[in-house]
């Protein structure tokens, strides 16, 4: 690993809950040790129960976005999550084309549908274009079960991962990890040429929300890092089913909210103590500093 902070980019959108989204990748990208830039390109009013309301960001506020963060930091990986519409796609082809020219690994998680069941994707041609302009410029691609049958146009429960992979690495995925559900555990991965299943236990307490957000923010922040990518993949998974475990289950009615950063956590994922903030290390006001 190097000695500098790896510096990542997040293309998604806003989680009023601050479970998922741009908010639940920068908390990824820090349990990773990687300084977190966002390009906000949707905002959702949303809890975790669901979304009550969602906008886009004008295709330039997206542009000037994706400009100064590319001008203005050396960018070691990408991730793209939510995607939204046909318009926004066309926009973004372009810049994470040149990114990728430039090196840097690009996780594509495309986001359509949330734990709790709201649209984050207009479909339609969507699909199509989702394959058309952002596998090209992937290193990896990591959609869930529902997400990789939508993609390859197949009917759901009819298709094992191994036969999704395959399809949607025909559409011109590099690489594909389609992740566990309630009743597949771990996650599979296809490099392009071998299958893997990551193992791993699912953890039945209900903090699921940003699990997937979560994942492919590790994926990319682990590739920033110098891992390789079935080093990453499978790391990301086991850090996504600890967030899980360790999950906020005290918050919220719907799906609660992941805690990759362990702050609930009684121990750290290294065996310490987690980043719970005890009152006792706040400084008195009359000590100089
Ligand atoms: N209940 C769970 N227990 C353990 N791991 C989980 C659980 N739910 C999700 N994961 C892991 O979290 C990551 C994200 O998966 P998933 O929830 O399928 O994404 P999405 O939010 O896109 O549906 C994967 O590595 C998956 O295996
Ligand atoms: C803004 C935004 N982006 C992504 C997700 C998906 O997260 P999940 O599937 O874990 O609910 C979400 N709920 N909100």
């Amino acid at each position: 690993m190097s000695d500098q902070v790896p510096v990542c980019l997040t293309i998604g959108s806003s989680d009023s809950g601050g479970g998922a989204g741009v908010q639940g990748d920068i908390k990824a990208y820090a349990s990773v040790g990687c300084f977190a830039t966002t390009v906000v390109v949707g905002i959702t009013a949303q809890n975790t129960a669901g979304i009550a309301g969602r906008w886009t960001v004008p295709v330039p506020a997206v542009l000037a976005q994706l400009d100064a963060v590319r001008t203005g930091f050396p960018l070691r990986a990408a991730k793209i999550g939510t995607t939204w519409s046909e318009e926004l796609l066309l926009a973004v082809a372009g810049p994470l084309r040149e990114l990728a020219a430039d090196g840097v690994p690009i996780v594509v998680d495309p986001v359509m549908v949330t734990t709790a069941g709201s649209w984050l994707s207009d479909l339609g041609r969507t699909r199509a274009l989702v394959a058309e302009t952002l596998f090209p410029v992937a290193t990896v691609i990591t959609p869930n079960r529902r997400e990789a049958e939508l993609l390859a146009g197949v009917e759901p429960g009819g298709s094992s991962r191994r036969a999704l992979a395959e399809k949607l690495a025909g559409l011109g995925a590099p690489a594909v990890v389609v992740t566990g559900g309630p009743r597949e555990h771990g996650d599979w991965f296809f490099d392009g040429v071998e299958h893997h299943h990551i193992q791993g236990t699912h953890h039945d307490n209900g903090a699921e929300h940003g699990a997937g957000c979560a994942h492919s923010a590790l994926v990319a922040g682990l590739l920033a890092q110098g891992l390789t990518l079935t080093s990453a993949v499978g790391e990301a998974h086991h850090r996504a089913a600890e967030s899980v475990r360790n999950g906020h289950v005290h918050l919220g009615d719907g799906p609660h909210p992941v805690d990759v950063l362990g702050i609930g956590a009684e121990t750290g994922r290294f065996g310490g103590p987690g980043l719970r903030f005890p009152l006792s290390w706040a400084r008195p006001l009359d000590v100089p500093r």
